[in-house]
C-alpha cells in the first residue's frame, strides 16, 4: 500500500460570473480571476508549505481549444513557484502575440489559465513522499467534456482501505490506494453512472448525441452523484472539485470538522478554508461570508446558478477546535478573540503558579500561533493588578500622598518578547524525521530582561510531542536563568491521535501519552497498558460502530494535575537549573473559549464518527506491539 497523503490542507475555489471582458473593463484586466488566485492561495499558506496547484476552465471552447489546464509544484516556495510558471507563460504568450493584448477573445482562446473557473490547492505532505504526484488537484480526463473530473481537497478519511476495496467491488482498477485518488474515482463512477443515464433520457427523447451533451451537462445532478460518492466517506473533509465543462462544488463533511467558507455576488462566487481570507482578498464584510452547512455542497452551476444542497445527514456538530488553537490564521475575527479568550481563561491556574507574585515575574510567549493567546493572558493579568492598585489605594486612602499613589499606580505588567523564532516554519507540521533537529535551531532568546529572581510565564498554543519545549524552548529559557519557568498550553491535553486531517497519528508520540505511562509504571498500575490491549485487541474486526475507545482507561486514574505534572518533568533535562512548571487549559474553558467548535477528541477521545474509534484502537495496538505505523 502506497502510504496515505496528509491533509492539512487549504482550498480556494473561484469563479467568475460574468463573461472576461467584464472584468478587463472594471479591472483593468481579464487576468482578474488569476491574480485573485494568487492572493487567495498565498493568505492561506498557513495551511501547506510543502506543495501547492491550480486548476482553471474555460467555458463554451469549441472544439479542438484546450479548455482545461493544471499546474502544480512541489518545490520550495510552491505557490511562487505555480504563479512564477503561470506569469512567465502568459507573458510569453503577450509578447509573441501582441494582438492578445488588448483582445480578450483572443487571450480566453490562446492563452492558458485564462478562463471563468478556478481550484486552488495548498498541501502539507507531513509524512511519506511529497512527490508531485501527491500535490492536488488531482485530473480523471475524457473526451466528453462533463465527465472531466478535477478535484482538491482539505479532508482525511478514516476508511481509505474499505473505500478501495468498494471501487473493486464495483470492477474498477485504481492505480494507487491514495485517499485522493479513491475519493475522486468514487466521484467520477457516479459522474459516469449520471452522464450515462441521462444520456439515455436524451435519446429518449429524440436528441442526437450533439444534442445531448449541452443538456447533459445542464440536467447534471451534482448533488445526486455526491450523495451516492459519499455514502461510506468516515472522515473530516472539506471537498472541492470541478467538472469539465464548467460546473463546480464543495462538500463537507456531515460533523463539520474541517472548514468551509463562501460568499457569493453577481461577479463571483468564492469558497475557501478560512474567512479572512475571502474578506481581504475580496474587501466584503464579515457578515456576507457564510460556512458551509455540515453535511452539505454548495454547487455552481456552469449557468452561475448556486445550490446549497443536503448531501449527508448531519452529525452533532464537532468542528475541529485545533483550527481554533492553532491551524486557521489568528486574523478571523472570531478566532482572534477566541485565543484571547484561551489566554484570559488560564490566568487564574497561572496566578496560582506564580504566587500571584506579578512583580517578579516577566510574561512572554511562543512565536507565532501563541501571540494572540498571550494579549488575553495579559489582559487577564492587567485586571489581576488592577484589583491590587483598588485595593492597595482603599487601604492606603486615609495616609495617601501624591508620592504613594504615584507609586502604587507605577506598577506595570512586567511583558517581554523573550522567544524569537528565526525561521519562518511550522514546525508541528513539519515532517517527522527531520523536525527535532529543526526545532532545535529555530528559536532564539532575548538576553538581558529576566532576573534570576524572576518567575519566567511563557504561554505556547500547545503541547504536541513536547519537542518544541524539550529540545529548545526550556534549555534557552533556562540560559536567562529564570527562578522558575511556568510553561502555558493554551490547549487541554493532547492525548489522543487525530485522523481527520491534522497530523497527529502516533498516540506514543503524544507526551501526554508518554507521561501517563510512566505514572501507570511508577504507580505499579501497568497491567493497565495490557487489559486495554487485550481489550482493543478483542474488538480488531468490530464493526466501526461497535469499537469502544478503551484508551480512556490508561488516562482515567491520575488527575490532568499529575499528568501535567510528569510531562514538565520528562520535558526538563537534567541540565536545567530553574523550576520547571507546565499548566493545560481544561477542556470546560477550551469549549467556554471556542463554543462553536466542540471538536475536541484529541483532548477527549470522544472522536465524531466510528472511524475515529477504530483509528485510536489501532494506534494503541500499533504502540503496544512495537509497530511504527500509522493508524489509518
Ligand atoms: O509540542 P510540539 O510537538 O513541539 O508541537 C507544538 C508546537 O508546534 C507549533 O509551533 P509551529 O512552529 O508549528 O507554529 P507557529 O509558529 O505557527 O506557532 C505550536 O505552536 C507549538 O509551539
Amino acid at each position: 500500500m502506497s502510504d496515505a497523503i496528509k491533509h492539512e490542507c487549504g482550498i480556494a475555489l473561484l469563479r467568475l460570473k460574468k463573461p472576461l471582458s467584464f472584468y478587463k473593463e472594471k479591472y483593468g484586466s481579464a487576468f482578474y480571476g488569476i491574480q485573485k488566485m494568487y492572493l487567495l492561495m498565498e493568505k492561506q499558506h498557513n495551511r501547506g508549505q510543502d506543495g501547492a496547484g491550480l486548476a482553471s476552465i474555460k467555458l463554451d471552447v469549441e472544439p479542438g481549444e484546450r479548455y482545461i489546464s493544471r499546474i502544480r509544484s512541489n518545490q520550495s516556495q510552491p505557490i511562487q513557484d505555480i504563479f512564477a510558471q503561470i506569469n512567465q507563460r502568459i507573458n510569453e504568450e503577450l509578447t509573441a502575440h501582441p494582438e492578445y493584448n488588448d483582445n480578450v477573445d483572443l487571450q480566453k482562446q490562446e492563452i492558458p489559465y485564462i478562463g471563468e473557473l478556478f481550484l486552488g490547492h495548498v498541501r502539507y505532505g507531513t509524512f511519506g513522499k511529497n512527490s508531485i504526484e501527491s500535490v492536488h488537484p488531482f485530473l480523471r480526463q475524457n473526451n466528453w467534456m462533463h465527465r472531466n473530473l478535477i478535484v482538491a481537497g482539505n479532508f482525511n478519511m478514516t476508511n481509505v482501505k474499505e473505500l478501495f476495496d468498494d471501487l473493486v467491488r464495483l470492477g474498477q482498477h485504481p492505480k494507487e490506494m491514495a485517499d485522493t485518488v479513491t475519493v475522486m474515482e468514487k466521484i467520477g463512477h457516479f459522474l459516469d453512472d449520471e452522464v450515462t443515464d441521462l444520456y439515455q433520457q436524451c435519446k429518449n427523447e429524440g436528441l442526437s448525441k450533439r444534442e445531448a451533451s449541452p443538456e447533459i451537462a445542464e440536467r447534471l445532478d451534482i448533488a445526486r452523484i455526491l450523495r451516492r460518492a459519499s455514502k461510506n466517506w468516515d472522515g473530516g473533509y472539506a471537498m472541492a472539485g470541478l467538472l469539465g465543462h464548467g460546473d463546480a462544488f464543495v462538500t463537507r463533511d456531515p460533523a463539520g470538522i474541517r472548514p468551509a467558507f463562501y460568499y457569493q455576488d453577481d461577479e463571483i462566487v468564492v469558497v475557501a478554508s478560512e474567512r479572512p481570507v475571502i474578506q481581504t482578498v475580496f474587501n466584503v464584510p464579515f457578515e456576507a461570508i457564510r460556512e458551509i452547512t455540515p453535511g452539505h455542497a454548495i454547487i455552481v452551476k456552469k449557468d452561475g446558478r448556486v445550490l446549497d444542497e443536503q448531501i449527508r445527514e448531519a452529525l452533532p456538530l464537532k468542528a475541529c477546535s485545533f483550527e481554533r488553537i492553532y491551524f486557521s490564521r489568528g486574523s478571523d475575527a472570531e478566532i482572534y478573540q477566541e485565543r484571547k479568550e484561551l489566554g484570559k481563561l488560564i490566568m487564574p491556574a497561572v496566578l496560582e503558579a506564580i504566587g500571584n507574585d506579578t512583580d517578579n515575574t516577566v510574561f512572554s510567549y511562543i512565536p507565532n500561533t501563541a501571540e494572540t493567546s498571550f494579549y488575553g493572558m495579559v489582559e487577564a493579568a492587567q485586571d489581576f493588578l488592577n484589583q491590587r492598585k483598588i485595593s492597595d489605594i482603599l487601604a492606603n486612602k486615609e495616609v495617601l500622598t501624591a508620592e504613594k499613589l504615584q507609586d502604587i499606580l507605577s506598577v506595570k505588567l512586567r511583558t517581554e518578547k523573550v522567544a524569537i523564532k528565526d525561521a519562518k516554519l511550522r514546525t508541528f507540521i513539519t515532517e517527522d524525521s527531520s523536525r527535532d533537529d529543526l526545532v532545535a535551531h529555530v528559536y532564539d532568546v532575548t538576553y538581558g530582561v529576566i532576573k534570576p529572581s524572576d518567575n519566567l510565564v511563557i504561554i505556547d498554543d500547545s503541547i504536541v510531542r513536547g519537542t518544541t519545549l524539550k529540545k529548545s524552548i526550556i534549555k534557552m529559557m533556562d540560559r536567562l536563568h529564570p527562578k522558575k519557568i511556568v510553561i502555558v498550553s493554551s490547549a487541554p491535553q493532547i492525548r489522543y491521535p487525530d485522523c481527520y486531517g491534522i497530523d497527529m497519528a502516533k498516540l506514543e508520540g503524544l507526551i501526554a501519552f508518554q507521561a501517563t505511562l510512566e505514572l501507570l509504571k511508577e504507580r505499579n498500575l501497568y497491567h493497565l497498558v495490557d487489559e486495554v490491549y487485550q481489550k482493543s485487541k478483542a474488538q480488531e474486526n468490530f464493526p466501526d460502530s461497535e469499537v469502544v475507545n478503551y484508551v480512556k482507561e490508561i488516562y482515567a486514574p491520575f488527575t490532568d494535575q499529575e499528568i501535567s505534572d510528569k510531562i514538565a518533568e520528562m520535558l526538563t533535562s537534567s541540565d536545567v537549573n530553574a523550576e520547571v512548571k507546565i499548566i493545560f487549559q481544561t477542556v470546560a474553558n477550551l469549549h467556554t473559549a471556542c463554543p462553536k467548535n466542540l471538536g475536541d477528541w484529541y483532548f477527549t477521545g470522544d472522536y465524531p464518527t466510528n472511524g475515529g474509534n477504530r483509528v485510536v484502537n489501532r494506534a494503541f495496538m500499533n504502540f503496544y506491539e512495537g509497530k511504527d505505523a500509522r493508524a489509518y
